[in-house]
């Protein structure tokens, strides 16, 4: 039985997420108050695997994710999930919009709220909570300091909170990413229809550092699809870049490539390569198809023994 850990409590997101990877049965599935709870559980084997948030296409990368993910004991992606978001405005019975002076909760789902809350409550301030079905627990308790919350139909359910508005958010079609994370003991085979994710540490004596990096995509003609620079912390202006591409690491020209980050960079952390959850099948350049790397590897291998 595998076990699972995700950002709780029950009624998040990310347990949605879980459902939809993985329905309940058979599954031990524990919920963590935050990412880097669930991440450091993971590390310290009492749990199996953990999904987590790690992208949202209305406020972008959801930071804790990146950063337990660029640090610490390495990890491994081996999934996927996409969930499309639709938020509630959620009380305790009795409540109106008028008898709200706070609204509690995740930052990345005020951020995909704030338009509608300028607009219906501006007089309201904003407390952040652990995740938007912890805000709904405080309403309900009565704690937290505020008397809604934004959070999931099914986390109001769960509460037996009342609804004052439906589907608040500014972008009807915003979605979050998951990711379902591992110890690096397995990788998931190619399919491919596969991304990968990595971090690169820049070297401090390379002067135009981006670019070079790029290159070694570019160059074998593989496609990029997400890019976050986040600050490594240890000093001023020292960031590292987590991306995504196009391809699995058994692919030739995904392999070439890490090989060439390796050379340029300080350090290439491997985060996994895994299943995309949109199921495209990637397009490659038949100059960059594994036979053309194998073909032009044959001829080297031959030059260097007979010289042709
Ligand atoms: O608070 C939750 O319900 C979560 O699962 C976290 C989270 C996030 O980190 O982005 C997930 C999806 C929504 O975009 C808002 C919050």
């Amino acid at each position: 039985m595998t076990r699972y850990a995700y950002l709780g409590p029950e009624g998040t997101f990310t347990q949605m997420a879980l459902h939809a990877w993985r329905p309940a049965q058979g599954q031990e599935q524990t919920p963590f108050g935050s990412v880097d709870g669930a991440l450091a559980a993971l590390r310290e084997r009492q749990i199996d695997a953990a999904v987590v948030p790690i992208e949202n296409s209305v406020e972008g990368g959801v930071s804790a994710t990146l950063d337990a993910l660029a640090s610490g004991d390495p990890l491994i992606v081996t999934g996927e999930v996409l969930v499309p978001i639709t938020f509630v405005l959620a009380a305790r019975a009795g409540t109106t919009l008028a008898d709200i002076r706070a609204v509690g909760t995740h930052s990345h789902a005020w951020a995909q709220v704030r338009g509608w809350a300028q607009q219906h409550l501006p007089d309201a301030g904003y407390v952040p909570a652990l995740s938007t079905a912890a805000a709904a627990a405080d309403v309900a308790a009565g704690s937290g300091g505020y008397e809604a919350a934004v959070c999931a139909p099914v986390a109001a359910q769960n509460h037996g909170l009342s609804v004052l508005a439906e589907d608040i958010g500014d972008m009807a079609q915003a979605v979050t990413r998951f990711v379902v994370v591992s110890r690096p003991e397995w990788l998931p085979r190619p399919t491919g229809r596969d991304k990968t994710t990595v971090v690169l540490f820049q070297r401090s004596d390379r002067a135009g550092g981006l670019v070079e990096l790029l290159e070694q995509l570019s160059t074998r003609g593989i496609n990029m699809t997400r890019l976050d620079s986040r600050p490594t912390r240890e000093s001023m202006g020292s960031y590292c870049f987590s991306i995504d591409l196009e391809g699995h690491v058994a692919d030739e020209r995904v392999g070439e490539a890490l090989m060439g980050l390796r050379r340029v960079c300080a350090e290439v952390r491997f985060v996994g390569s895994y299943p995309a959850a949109n199921g495209r099948e990637v397009s490659i350049d038949p100059l960059t198809s594994d036979d053309a790397f194998a073909e032009a590897r044959d001829w080297l291998d031959r030059l260097r023994v007979t010289g042709g």
